[in-house]
C-alpha cells in the first residue's frame, strides 16, 4: 500500500496507469482572507472558456456550468478552482440564477397555487432574498428558521411554520411576528395555540394528515406512512378528531389539510394516490361539519437528480397531473376546488450547489482499490453516511482529457471507516494530493445537516453570478466553537 499515485497499477483501473510517478503534490493552499461579509467582493475573472454553451454539463449540474480552459469549470461564470484558490476549501459555491430560476419555474408550473421553499434544504438571509423577491412563501420548522427569515427581511404572512414539537416559545412567536400559516401536527398543541389567539386575527392553520402511502429515497424521510411520528392519520380516524377540534376552537381558522409524502419522489403517480385520500376526507369534513376547506398542502418531496442517471421529477408534469387529478377528484365529490399550496425545498436548492473539495492523500491498497481523501466528509455533507445516498464527481482545474481513469472511493477526513461521499467514481488515474474534486446537487440537507464533527468545521457559501463571486457564509474556525465555552 502507498499513499501515493506511484503505486496505481493496482488501481482497478482502465487502462493503465502513466508509469512515472506524480508530480509533487501541489500546495494545499490555506482559506484566502475574507472579504466584508455582506458586501460583494471583486470579480473572480471568469477562465476563457473553450466549452460548448451554459448547460453544456446537463443535469445535475447547475444549467450555467461549463467547461472553461485548462479543465477549469465556470459555475455562474465563476471558475471553481479559481474560486477554491481564493476561498480556500471545501467550498460550496451557489449559483444564484439557478435558485431564482427554478424559484420561477414552480410559480409558472403553478400560477394558481402557492409556492413555500422548505427552508430545512439550507437557508441564511440571501437564500431568503431570492425567494422572497422570486414571490415564493417559506416553510420553516423552528424559531431558528423562522427568527433568521423574518431577520432577513421576509414577509411573516407568508411564512408557514411546521413542526411536530413546537415549543411554547415557537408558538408564540410565531403568533407574535404574525406567520401567515401553521400546520397542527398534535392535539396537545390545539389548545394552546388557541389560547394565544388574538381576537381580531385568528391564526389560520392546516392539520398534517398522514394518507398512507409509502413515497420516498428512504425510510428515515418517508411521512406519509403508519408508524411515524408525524401528522395525523386518516386511517382510523385521527385526522378527523383533529379537525373536530380545531374548528372547535373560535381562535383558529382552519383552512385546510396538509400532507407531506416524504422526500426525493420521482413518482407523480403517489401524489395521486395522495390527492385520492385527501379529497375524501375533504368530502368527510364537508359532511360532517357542512365546511368546505379551501387549502390543500401537497407539502414538497419533488425529486432531483444526483447523478446524470438518476429520475428528477419535473415541476410542469407534476403541476399538470396533480391539478387536473385534482379537479376531477372535486367535480366527482361535488367539492369545489381548493388552491393547492406545495412546499419544495430540494428541488429549488440541492441542484443550485457544487461542492469542491481538495485531494488530501490518495491510497492505492495491494487489494486494488483506491481512495481518494477529501478535506470535507461527513462534517458537510453527512446524506451518504446517513441514507447511502449517490453522488457525481468530477476532477476540475486541471486539464484531464486523453487521462486514463480509476476508480476511486471518494471519502472524507472523517475518524469513521463510513465517511465515504462518492463510491465508485471514476476518475484519473493519475489523482493526486492537491487535486480539486466537485460534487453537484450540493445545495439542499447538506450545509443544513452539517456538523461540527471533528471540530473541522463547516465551508463557507459563495454565491456567483454573472462571473462574479461574493462570500455569504465565512468558514466556521475552532474560534467559533471556543466562543461558545463559558465555562471549564
Ligand atoms: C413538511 C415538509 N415540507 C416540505 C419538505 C421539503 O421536502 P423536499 O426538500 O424533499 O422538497 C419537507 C422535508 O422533506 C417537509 O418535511
Ligand atoms: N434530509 C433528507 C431530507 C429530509 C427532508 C425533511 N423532511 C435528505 O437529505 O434526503
Amino acid at each position: 500500500m502507498t499513499t501515493t499515485a506511484a503505486a496505481a497499477t493496482s488501481t482497478p483501473a482502465t487502462p493503465a496507469t502513466p508509469a512515472t510517478p506524480a508530480a509533487l503534490p501541489a500546495p494545499v493552499p490555506g482559506p484566502a482572507p475574507f472579504p466584508p461579509a455582506g458586501r460583494p467582493s471583486a470579480p473572480v475573472t471568469p477562465s476563457a472558456s473553450s466549452g460548448p454553451a451554459a448547460g453544456a454539463l446537463g443535469s445535475p449540474w447547475p444549467s450555467s456550468a461549463r467547461p472553461g480552459a485548462a479543465g477549469e469549470l465556470l459555475i455562474g461564470g465563476v471558475g471553481l478552482a479559481e474560486a477554491a484558490d481564493r476561498f480556500g476549501t471545501p467550498l460550496y459555491v451557489l449559483d444564484e440564477d439557478e435558485v431564482r430560476g427554478r424559484a420561477r419555474a414552480y410559480r409558472r408550473a403553478l400560477p394558481k397555487a402557492e409556492v413555500f421553499y422548505a427552508a430545512k434544504a439550507f437557508l441564511c438571509s440571501a437564500m431568503a432574498d431570492w425567494i422572497a423577491e422570486e414571490g415564493l412563501g417559506l416553510d420553516v420548522c423552528s424559531a431558528g428558521e423562522l427568527r433568521l427569515a423574518t431577520a432577513a427581511g421576509f414577509p411573516p404572512e407568508r411564512i408557514l411554520l411546521h413542526g411536530n414539537a413546537k415549543t411554547p416559545e415557537e408558538l408564540r412567536l410565531a403568533r407574535r411576528l404574525r406567520v401567515g400559516r401553521l400546520v397542527v401536527d398534535s392535539l396537545s398543541e390545539i389548545p394552546r395555540l388557541a389560547a394565544l389567539a388574538v381576537a381580531d386575527a385568528p391564526q389560520r392553520v392546516l392539520v398534517r394528515v398522514v394518507p398512507g402511502v409509502a413515497a420516498g429515497h428512504h425510510s428515515a424521510v418517508r411521512t406519509g406512512v403508519d408508524g411515524q411520528k408525524f401528522g395525523f392519520r386518516i386511517a382510523g380516524g385521527d385526522a378527523a378528531e383533529a379537525v373536530d377540534r380545531v374548528l372547535a376552537q373560535p381562535g383558529l381558522e382552519l383552512t385546510g389539510l396538509h400532507c407531506h409524502l416524504g422526500s426525493q419522489i420521482t413518482d407523480t403517480e403517489l401524489y395521486r394516490t395522495d390527492l385520492d385520500r385527501l379529497v375524501e376526507l375533504l368530502a368527510g369534513i364537508r359532511d360532517r361539519h357542512g365546511v368546505e376547506l379551501p387549502e390543500l398542502d401537497l407539502g414538497g418531496g419533488h425529486g432531483v437528480r444526483y447523478r446524470p442517471q438518476d429520475e428528477e421529477l419535473d415541476p410542469a408534469r407534476f403541476a399538470a397531473g396533480t391539478t387536473a387529478h385534482l379537479a376531477a377528484r372535486c367535480a366527482e365529490r361535488g367539492l369545489a376546488v381548493p388552491r393547492l399550496l406545495v412546499e419544495p425545498g430540494r428541488a429549488i436548492a440541492a441542484p443550485a450547489a457544487v461542492a469542491v473539495y481538495r485531494v488530501l492523500a490518495v491510497k492505492h491498497t495491494a487489494d486494488g482499490r483506491a481512495y481518494a481523501a477529501v478535506d470535507g466528509g461527513m462534517s458537510d455533507n453527512p446524506r451518504p453516511a446517513l441514507y447511502g445516498s449517490a453522488y457525481d464527481v468530477r476532477p476540475v482545474g486541471r486539464p484531464t482529457a486523453g487521462t486514463a481513469t480509476g476508480v476511486f472511493d471518494v471519502v472524507g477526513r472523517h475518524c469513521e471507516a463510513g465517511d465515504v461521499l462518492v463510491r465508485g467514481a471514476r476518475l484519473p488515474a493519475d489523482l493526486r494530493p492537491g487535486d480539486l474534486l466537485a460534487v453537484p446537487a450540493a445545495g439542499a440537507y447538506q450545509l443544513s445537516m452539517a456538523s461540527g464533527y471533528n471540530l473541522v468545521g463547516r465551508p463557507p457559501v459563495v454565491a456567483v453570478r454573472d462571473g462574479r463571486a461574493r462570500l455569504l457564509l465565512r468558514r466556521e474556525t475552532v474560534e467559533d466553537f471556543r466562543a461558545r465555552e463559558v465555562g471549564r
